[in-house]
């Protein structure tokens, strides 16, 4: 019942009870009677209502543990990305325990005069509805204290489940309403900040996204320019190439501490921490036959235009030399020798209509030190060093005038297509050295020496352009103990670890701008000589294992490489004017033997 109709109750039971016919007396007493039963009543119905006041404790709402672990979770992993969010957090967390109290305070303060209001006075209806919608805000601004600050506890925490993305647009949906309750309302604040530094986090990730890039590419772009300079100056171009790990490796379990940084640079994980290596390009694990021959076809063009070219692969051994200068066994992958010669014939196809090409290759192995022509079968070879006069071939590495190197006494042959010069090639490897060691299977006992030579003579003009590509597949330096070499093997080995160290001495001292560079010293270097500080112009690739176990090995390939690539050569295209050209043809002619008709010159 209402306080105004109970008062109006007792009005009219006052004014019946004034005109009943019982004696005045008893009339007094029994209205007294009256009287304090209806007080009573009143009292009771005072307290109903104020019982009616009391607030409900506040429990936290059951849309919030929806809504909740989404927000915090997300939350949670900016917080601890952006320092920025975690201040703020902590911040928030600090704010909202101080207006928690606060409204706790306010709320019991307001109860507390509540209830001594209504035992002391009385209120009229409208002071008493003022008096309920102020308790219900105070009750609402606590209960969103408490769950703000439960929520930015567990933010604090991050005990939630993982949100996904969709779980986040079903968030900024929920945020998005206008219509939540109190509680919701205050998630919905915090929500909306978060989504703020979401944002920032957002923005601040792609700006440094933005600077790595810009950075990345402009040190790619340095280190490209600076390669151009240098090769324009004549410096030997060096290339890395990173070969997967091979099984051998694996089963020893040791860890790969080489890797890719840029095209540029490889970073090799030392005992005394890291060290960086800057070459012309590297190949990772990854790169292709064909993506390293990309970078090695231009070089073919200058083969056509008269320039000495060589490509010599370095390493120790089973570091993927053959593999990357022959290819693999069953050429599923060919390498850059028979890729070369495929490029060298397109090249002349193109240029058919104003050029006359002529092609000529030799190709040899230093084996023990020996300089030995496969082109011609072992078989041939035995039986012309039993004939009388001793033996007939000896290949003997001898310079022109130019300082170009030249094969003597080695048998030189036409090919008149790529695939005629590759039966040579194939024919070649067939009597190459090769054998079994513990380090690699199928391993080079010597050096592979392939000459290919191209006269371009102009139709127009009838000047003659004379380019040679060396290609050379380096036998692997190797350590005996660990690539179990015995008895001839080791002798080999020996001869190959000599000759590699008297190449070592030579770029050593190139590389020092020496004023005696020690050529003389092996047959290998007599054979490269034009290619390390002469007339060349050579590419080296350092092939290197990724793995811990060749940690020693490679750090001294790369070593080594990087010495190579303070070397300068002096490369100029092999040209000869009409008439000097058919000069040379008379000597050549004459000195053969040949019958010469008088010439026009
Ligand atoms: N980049 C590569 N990708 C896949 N396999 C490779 C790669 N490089 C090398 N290999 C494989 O590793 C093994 C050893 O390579 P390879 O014979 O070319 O080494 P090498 O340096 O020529 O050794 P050696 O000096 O003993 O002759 C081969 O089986 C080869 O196929």
């Amino acid at each position: 019942m209402q306080a105004s109709a109970f008062l109006c109750h007792r009005a009219n039971c006052i004014q019946t009870c004034s005109v009943s016919d019982q004696p005045l007396e008893g009339a007094n007493a029994r209205l007294e009677e009256l009287k304090e039963s209806l007080y009573q009543k009143e009292r009771e119905i005072t307290e109903l209502l104020e019982a009616e006041r009391i607030p409900v404790p506040p429990v936290l709402q059951p849309h919030c543990s929806v809504l909740l672990p989404t927000v915090i979770t997300k939350a949670h992993e900016i917080c601890s990305v952006v320092p920025e969010s975690r201040a703020l957090l902590y911040q928030m967390i600090d704010d909202n325990q101080v207006a928690l109290a606060e409204a706790r305070d306010k709320l019991r303060l307001h109860l507390q005069t509540a209830k001594q209001d209504s035992n002391e006075k009385e209120k009229t209806p409208r002071q008493e509805g003022s008096d309920e919608s102020s308790l219900s805000f105070l009750q609402e601004t606590v209960r969103e204290h408490e769950v703000c600050q439960i929520a930015l506890g567990y933010i604090k925490s991050g005990e939630c489940p993982v949100m996904n993305d969709c779980e986040m647009s079903e968030l900024e949906d929920i945020l998005g309403q206008e219509t939540l309750p109190t509680a919701q309302r205050t998630v919905k604040g915090i929500g909306q900040q978060l989504l703020l530094l979401q944002d920032q986090l957002k923005r601040e990730k792609e700006e440094k996204k933005k600077v790595v890039e810009n950075y990345t590419s402009e040190r790619a772009m340095r280190k490209k320019y600076y390669n151009m300079v240098e090769e324009m100056k004549g410096k030997i171009r060096v290339f890395c190439r990173i070969r997967p790990v091979n099984r051998s490796e694996a089963a020893q379990g040791g860890a790969v501490v080489v890797a890719k940084l840029d095209d540029y640079s490889v970073t090799v994980e030392t005992q005394r921490g890291p060290r960086e290596f800057q070459f012309d390009k590297v190949f990772s694990t990854e790169a292709s036959q064909e993506d390293l021959f990309q970078d090695v076809n231009r070089l073919m063009q200058s083969v056509i235009d008269g320039y000495n070219v060589c490509i010599f692969a370095y390493g120790q051994t089973g570091s993927g030399k053959t593999f990357t200068m022959v290819g693999d066994k069953d050429q599923k992958n060919p390498g850059i020798m028979p890729r070369s010669f495929n490029a060298i014939f397109d090249i002349m196809r193109e240029n058919g209509s104003k050029f006359d090409f002529k092609v000529s290759a030799y190709m040899l192995e230093l084996y023990n030190d020996r300089l030995q022509d496969l082109l011609v079968s072992q078989a041939g070879e035995a039986h012309a060093q039993t004939q009388p006069h001793g033996p007939t071939r000896r290949v003997e590495i001898k310079r022109n005038r130019k300082g170009v190197v030249f094969a003597q006494g080695a048998e030189t042959k036409e090919a008149s297509s790529a695939q005629e010069l590759y039966a040579l090639f194939q024919q070649a490897c067939a009597n190459r050295h090769i054998s079994a060691t513990k380090m690699n299977v199928e391993s080079s006992r010597s050096h592979l020496i392939v000459g290919i030579m191209v006269e371009s003579r102009n139709l127009t003009n009838g000047s003659v352009n004379t380019g040679k590509l060396s290609l050379v597949d380096l036998a692997g330096s190797e350590r005996a103990a660990k690539t179990g070499a015995k008895d001839h093997q080791l002798k080999e080995a020996n001869s190959i670890n000599k000759s590699l160290s008297a190449l070592g001495d030579v770029i050593s001292a190139l590389s020092a701008e020496l004023p005696h560079v020690p050529y003389r010293n092996s047959k290998l270097t007599q054979v490269m000589q034009d290619s390390l500080g002469g007339n060349a112009k050579t590419l080296m690739i350092v092939n290197i294992s990724p793995s811990e176990y060749n940690l020693d090995e490679t750090l001294t390939s790369l070593v080594y490489a990087t010495r190579v690539k303070a070397i300068t050569n002096n490369a100029q295209r092999n040209v000869d004017s009409k008439e000097i050209a058919q000069l040379k043809e008379v000597i050549m002619k004459l000195k053969s033997g040949h019958a010469v008709e008088e010439v026009d010159v």
